[in-house]
């Protein structure tokens, strides 16, 4: 399976914000670190994928299928969207709030599998204790991890996490993530995250896509990316990519 995203072009009323984004042959079990300054896009990149934003053109291929003239519902099933500020129902457990999740895109009988489906995301991210907690009762990095096993336990083709550690301290930024790529593998998923940790993004990701101003600058792997010339005049900084004792590369910032 693959994902193909051809001149994409999106943006707000006469705002422009994509610019013809264009990005080949994602492949299942891939992750792909969305990496770029506040305001690039990156959020709006995402949205126009799920539909919340219309794009104004483009084309965007999933497994050979045009996801964009897809309808909602079939879109859901294929697709499924993590956003960078997460809502809760205070009324409902944990382990109802991921089930709820599924059953979005599966109908609304509850079987066995699909208890099971749930247990098995919530180990898998290491949630299992907090399975019957109420979800309005949860910390932000707590709530940011249960938001995680909302769009996983739906296994879509294509997973989109807009900067899904940003509340989390750094043991649960490298467990999720770990389990993120792990699941990405298991279930054949493409994911794509928006990440603003650099150094995340590098041990983590398979290929990074560095956009400016609603435009894709770079597109490589991790360590050719983060040694680009590029990624100062971008961030405004001054870094360079080191090499660190774990044997993993670091961009080690400064600003100029
Ligand atoms: N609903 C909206 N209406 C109008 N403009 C918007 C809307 N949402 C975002 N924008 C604008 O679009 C541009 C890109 O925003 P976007 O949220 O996509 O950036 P981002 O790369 O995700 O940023 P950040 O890293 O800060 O989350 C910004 O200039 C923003 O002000």
């Amino acid at each position: 399976m693959s994902l193909q995203i051809s001149s994409l072009n999106a943006g707000y009323g006469r705002q422009q914000i994509l610019h013809d984004v264009s990005i080949d042959d994602m492949k299942s079990g891939e992750m792909v670190g969305v990496i770029g300054p506040n305001a690039a896009g990156k959020s709006t990149f995402f949205k126009s994928l799920t539909g919340i934003v219309r794009p104004r053109s483009g084309y965007v291929s999933l497994d050979d299928q045009d996801i964009l003239s897809m309808r909602r519902k079939q879109r859901a099933r294929q697709v499924a969207y993590m956003p960078q500020s997460i809502g809760c129902n205070a009324a409902l457990t944990v382990f109802e709030s991921v089930l709820l999740a599924l059953k979005q895109t599966t109908g609304w009988r509850v079987g066995a599998d699909h208890l099971n489906k749930v247990s098995n995301i919530l180990s898998m991210l290491g949630l299992c204790h907090l399975a019957d907690r109420g979800i309005g009762a949860l910390s932000g990095g707590q709530s940011q991890m249960v938001a995680v096993a909302q769009v996983l336990v739906r296994k879509p083709k294509l997973l989109l996490l807009d900067e899904p550690t940003s509340a989390l301290d750094l043991h649960h930024q490298l467990s999720i993530l770990s389990a993120i790529r792990d699941a990405a593998k298991e279930f054949d998923i493409i994911v794509m995250a928006a990440l603003h940790d650099l150094n995340l993004a590098a041990k983590f990701c398979d290929r990074l896509v560095l956009i400016r101003e609603g435009r894709v600058l770079a597109d490589g792997e991790p360590r050719e990316i983060l040694g680009l010339e590029a990624l100062n005049e971008t961030y405004r900084i001054r870094a360079s990519i080191e090499k660190s004792s774990l044997g993993t590369y670091y961009v080690d910032a400064q600003l100029p």
